[in-house]
């Protein structure tokens, strides 16, 4: 699949190697017996081209970071910035501010001009240095921002409904006809974006939430039926929590979004909760926040500014039901109810992120010279790809309950495939 691209390509690339545009992967590479293989997407590679859509010498770039934190933000930028200014010679490098915001010039401050100086170790800090936000930005306000400044390149950096945002700009330069580069770098801790099997920030998320869950499991070892029930983050899907419980190898008990569970009967949760604290004495439950929410009610579905329904703590509901379940059986327990959930996303990237950080940022930069537009940089089967941004809101990606991610914390916890 082919992403669009501004025009001919006729500037000579600075660099030494080129990946051909001709080149294409398989979203799918493993085929059953009778499987017709037609609806398999095939992207086009990510890397250099040898001729560039951009002269160096006068293009603008942009970046912009936008959404929840995840480790890694600062590392993008520095490699994204680093990349224009030495292996292509843009000197002209901004940073909006504060997120879609910063956009607009009447909501955001005035963006700032990178330099190497300024960018130097931002890398070895949390957050993102250029700020972010949540809700919308008019789009032909910041379209027209973007021409005011001559930007010719701009880098969204952020989760789904960033890369939407992304793709709501590329039209609207597209109806101004201005040739603008919009070219997406997935973030999340989640990691539930559509064709990118790690999104930078949850391997580091996850170690962070394995040191939360090894300590929680200590207090619930050191008491007599003690439970610890930790919250993580996860909003439609399980992989920090699943991801974390491989890690730590602690854990008892794991409600995940993906699998609907019920508290009550001889098949619910509770029951084996309590067959577990008879049996061993304690406990540790790790509940991501998208997980159960079919057990609460929430007619009203507040949503944040952004557009994203603000889910109701499932956390505070568990503990609420395991606290009353204990008292009724007349079991005495010592619940602790533990959320780190913030706390795990704003270190800074560990080195495995550093490293998927730098490379999505490069790759990125290669596809923003090559005048490649409207596209998020993906990453299948250990490549780099080129990702249509329209593409991404076809899909939702979630963990797969056959899946081998899954089916090992099923192994590690011990617990039944479902509570029914
Ligand atoms: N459909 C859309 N069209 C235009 N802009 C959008 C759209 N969806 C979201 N945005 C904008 O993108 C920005 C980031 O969106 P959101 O707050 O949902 O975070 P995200 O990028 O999904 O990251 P995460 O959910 O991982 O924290 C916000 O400024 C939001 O208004
Ligand atoms: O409170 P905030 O900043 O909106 O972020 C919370 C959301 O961010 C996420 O980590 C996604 O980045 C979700 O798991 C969570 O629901
Ligand atoms: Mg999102």
């Amino acid at each position: 699949m082919q992403v669009t691209t501004l025009g001919e390509a006729l500037y000579p690339s600075p660099l030494r190697y080129f990946v051909s545009d001709s080149l294409r992967l398989a979203e799918r590479i493993i085929q059953r017996p009778d499987e017709k293989m037609t609806d398999n997407i095939a992207f086009e590679l990510a890397g250099p081209r040898e001729k560039l859509f951009f002269d160096a010498k006068t293009t603008r770039a942009g970046i912009v970071t936008c959404g929840g934190l995840s480790p890694g933000l600062n590392d993008v930028i520095r490699s994204l910035f680093l990349e224009l200014h030495h292996a292509y010679g843009v000197s002209q490098v901004y940073g909006f501010q504060g997120g879609y915001r910063g956009l607009d010039p009447h909501l955001g401050k005035e963006p700032l001009l990178l330099t190497p100086e300024l960018v130097d170790d931002v890398h070895k800090k949390g957050g993102t240095f250029l700020g972010t936000s949540r809700g919308p930005v008019d789009t032909a306000v910041a379209v027209q921002n973007l021409i005011d400044k001559q930007i010719n390149i701009l880098f969204v950096v952020g989760g789904d409904g960033t890369q939407r945002g992304g793709y709501e700009l590329y039209k609207e330069a597209k109806r101004q006809n201005y040739p603008l580069a919009v070219v997406g770098v997935p973030k999340t801790i989640d990691n539930d974006i559509p064709f990118v099997s790690q999104t930078f920030g949850y391997l580091t998320a996850i170690e962070e939430a394995a040191k939360a869950l090894d300590r929680a499991h200590v207090e619930a070892r050191c008491v007599n039926n003690g439970i610890s029930l930790v919250k993580l983050m996860g909003r439609n899907a399980g992989f920090i929590a699943a991801g974390a419980t491989l890690a730590s190898q602690e854990v008892n008990f794991i409600l995940v979004p993906e699998v609907p569970f019920k508290l009550e009967g001889p098949n619910g949760f509770l029951a084996a909760l309590k067959k577990r604290i008879l049996d061993r004495g304690h406990a540790l439950v790790v509940v991501a926040e998208g997980a159960g929410q079919e057990l609460l009610q929430n007619n009203t579905q507040l949503k944040d500014a952004s557009g994203n329904i603000l889910l109701n703590d499932i956390g505070q509901y568990l503990s609420t039901r395991i606290k009353t379940f204990f008292e009724d059986e007349d079991i005495p327990v010592h619940l602790r109810y533990m959320d780190p959930s913030y706390l795990i996303r704003s270190t800074r990237a560990n080195a495995v992120d550093s490293v998927l950080c730098d490379l999505f940022a490069r790759n990125a930069v290669h596809a923003a010279m090559a005048g490649k537009t409207g596209l998020i940089i993906g990453k299948l089967h250990d490549k780099y790809i080129h990702v249509p941004s329209e593409l991404l809101a076809s899909r939702k990606r979630v963990m797969e309950t056959d899946g081998m991610l899954w089916q090992g914390v099923l192994a590690s916890t011990g617990q039944p495939a479902s509570f029914y």
